[in-house]
This record gives structure tokens, sequence and C-alpha cells, in this order.
């Protein structure tokens, strides 16, 4: 059994991130787009994009967010000193920002995970993500349960520690954060009740 206490990384929420019109706006995207959600696949060592529903089980919208992304890297560029903050990370000169729409179904889940590139991942892009944003958006009120965020220890074995995925919430972490999605519960699996999120990763340009 360890010894040492357990070391948990800076993370942090921001409630009411977009306000009651602009996660009105995202919601109504979602439920439109329905038809062109796609499961999501991971980033494997060997496979820039493989999908193993063992560690996985999601939905992803794969198009061009358009207006609604613009409105959502602006969001995010507003707020990155404070973002940077909660996280416990040093802000980035022109960070580069990633955004993609998910929606947890029911009997979704996300294993743990490090959203970092590693050594062995790293080939597969020219940048770094440094830093992790995850917005929840839904139907009120929430036709789904569970779907936390499960922010791990990055030493020791200490229980991970629970976000609420609350609608209009954005949760920071670094993006070295061991992390998992806790899996979603939806009675009838109508996609109108999914727990719908934003991930995004602030990125840095590779230079060496
Ligand atoms: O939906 C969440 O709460 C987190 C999703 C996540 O960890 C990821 O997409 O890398
Ligand atoms: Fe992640």
């Amino acid at each position: 059994m360890s010894t040492e206490s357990s070391l948990f990384t800076k993370f942090g929420t921001i409630d009411g991130f977009l306000g009651p019109k602009m996660s009105a706006r995202f919601l109504e995207f979602a439920l439109l787009q329905e038809n062109s959600f796609a499961p999501t696949r991971v980033t494997t060592s060997s496979e820039e994009s493989s999908s193993d529903r063992s560690v996985r089980r999601s939905w992803h919208y794969p198009g061009d967010l358009g207006e609604i992304g613009r409105e959502f890297r602006a969001a995010i560029s507003d707020n990155l000193e404070k973002c940077f903050s909660l996280a416990g990370l040093m802000p980035i000169a022109d960070p580069i920002i990633e955004c993609d729409m998910a929606a947890h179904r029911d009997g979704c889940f996300f294993t743990r995970h490090i959203d970092t590139f590693t050594d062995e991942t790293r080939k597969f892009s020219d940048t770094d993500r440094l830093l992790s944003a995850v917005y929840y958006f839904y139907r009120q009120p929430s036709g789904f349960s569970g779907g936390e965020l499960a922010i791990a220890p990055i030493r020791g074995d200490a229980a991970p520690q629970l976000t609420a995925p609350l609608h209009d919430r954005l949760v920071v972490f670094p993006s070295f954060t061991p992390h998992a999605v806790l899996p979603v519960s939806i009675p009838g699996d109508a996609f109108s009740n999914a727990r719908f999120s934003v991930n995004c990763w602030i990125r840095r340009a590779r230079t060496r």
C-alpha cells in the first residue's frame, strides 16, 4: 500500500459559461444534427484513429461547427487566462483551440485516460495539448444520470474527484490529468436526452 499521500492536479469549473441563449443554440444545433453524429474514435500508438468500444463509447459530430464553433472559441479566448489559472498552468502565447462536439448516450463512457499525446501518439500531430476544457449542455430537466467527470490523482491511490456535468458548465484541467467519464444511463435512449458536450483542447505548436 502506498504511504505517500495522493496528489491531484488543479482543476476547476465555470458555471453559466455561455449563458441561457447561447447554450440553447448549442442544444438546438446538436438536436438538428442527430443523424450526423457518429461513434467517436480514439488515437492509439499504432493508429491515429481506431474504435475500441471497451475504452470509449460516445458519439461525436464529425462536421464543422461553423458559427457556433467560432462563438465557442471566442468565449474560450475571452476566458483563457482564467482557464489556465484554474488548471494551475501558465498561459501561453498563440494558443490553438481545437473543439469537438460529443454526445454521450445510454451506456456511453470513457475509461481513464490523458488527453496529452504521449511519445507514441505525438507522431500523429504537430501540436501538443496543454489544457482540456469540457463544456456541458443538455435538455432541461436532465434526461440522463451518471456521466460525471472523474479526475484521478497523478500520484497515489485516492478515489477520483467527481465533477457533475451540469448544463452550461465548463470544466478545465491540465491535459495530462488522468480522467474518465463515468457511465451514462438514459432510459429509452432518446437522442434528445443525451449528455452533450464540447470537448476543447488548447494546443501549442511544437517547436522541437
Ligand atoms: O465528456 C467529458 O466529460 C470528458 C471527455 C473526455 O475526456 C475527452 O473527450 O477526452
Ligand atoms: Fe479526455
